[in-house]
């Protein structure tokens, strides 16, 4: 069912306001791509989100990490308002992409979930084939004027996510049929087909074996040169691994956040420390 969360009104002061979870100024920021401030989101009566406000740069891989049912995902979903189909979900505070308030009221959630794509923990294929797995997307938002157009975008998005030279000879054949790794790239593929500007991943390898994860990892190292991915990740390896950015949530609050060199070797907060450490979580 979709109930419409809280509109979020665009303040100025609110959008010109500095993260104060960012730990070190970079030298060389890269430019904002998503700028989040003070969001709170409520199930019901229960606040889940506590003000958080992030900057979340271009090009690059950010990392959300925490303990369970810190708010990794919920938080996630409020970038490209997910949560809006939840039942009686609110959210509250700024995000903005590109400057832009997502939760302005003209603003289509299709048009931006098709700007801010999203993979899934469990790979969700549509039951159908490869080939309109990933041609539903560009259909639906008119991307392809001919059937040629549409091969080439298929082809395109299928190469991009490491898939093509695996399926290029069975494309009719049914995405269910694929490895798990495979419908997970396939899922990529199809965020890819829409050509979005920022890929959300929600524990994107927790389903797969270890060779599929790697496969997976690299592929988010590859997709960093064109995308602004972030990643919500239970493990801190692969946050290590893959990410430029780590973002440690903790209770529903942002903690802190920098660049995951420095919160793995030496975050301010002691909450992160704790965390890093294995202390809990
Ligand atoms: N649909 C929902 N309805 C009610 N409460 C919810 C809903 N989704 C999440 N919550 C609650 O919000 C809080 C944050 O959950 P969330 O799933 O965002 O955490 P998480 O850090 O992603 O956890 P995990 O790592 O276990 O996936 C938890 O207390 C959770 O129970």
């Amino acid at each position: 069912m979709h109930m419409p969360t809280d509109k979020i009104v665009p303040q100025s002061d609110l959008y010109s306001r500095e993260s104060t979870t960012a730990r070190t100024p970079d030298e060389n920021p890269l430019p904002v791509r998503v700028k989040a401030r003070d969001v709170s989101v409520f199930y019901g009566q229960k606040q889940a989100l506590f003000d958080v406000s992030i900057d979340v740069p271009e090009k690059s891989v950010t990392a959300f990490i925490g303990p369970s049912g810190c708010g990794k995902s919920t938080f996630l979903r409020c970038l490209n308002r997910m949560n809006d189909t939840i039942e009686g979900c609110r959210v509250s505070g700024l995000i903005a992409l590109d400057g832009s308030d997502i939760y302005d009221p003209s603003l289509d959630p299709v048009e931006l979930r098709a700007r801010v794509g999203m993979v899934f923990q469990k790979p969700n294929p549509f039951p159908k084939s490869i080939y309109e797995n990933v041609a539903y997307g560009p259909r639906i938002h008119g991307l392809a004027r001919s059937r040629s157009d549409m091969d080439a975008i298929v082809e395109s998005s299928l190469q991009k996510a490491g898939l093509w030279s695996e399926v290029k000879d069975r494309l009719h054949e049914a995405g269910t049929g694929l490895s798990g790794g495979q419908q997970q790239r396939l899922c990529i593929a199809r965020a890819i087909a829409v050509s979005p500007e920022v890929i959300l991943m929600d524990e994107p390898c927790s389903a797969l074996d270890p060779i599929a994860t790697a496969r997976i990892e690299e592929l988010i190292d590859e997709l960093r040169q064109n995308y602004t991915i972030v990643i919500v990740t239970h493990s801190m390896q692969q946050a290590a691994r893959v990410s430029q950015r780590t973002a440690f949530f903790h209770l529903g609050n942002l903690v802190e956040e920098g660049p995951t060199d420095l919160i793995f070797t030496s975050p301010v907060e002691k909450r992160t420390q704790d965390y890093i450490t294995g202390r809990y979580g």
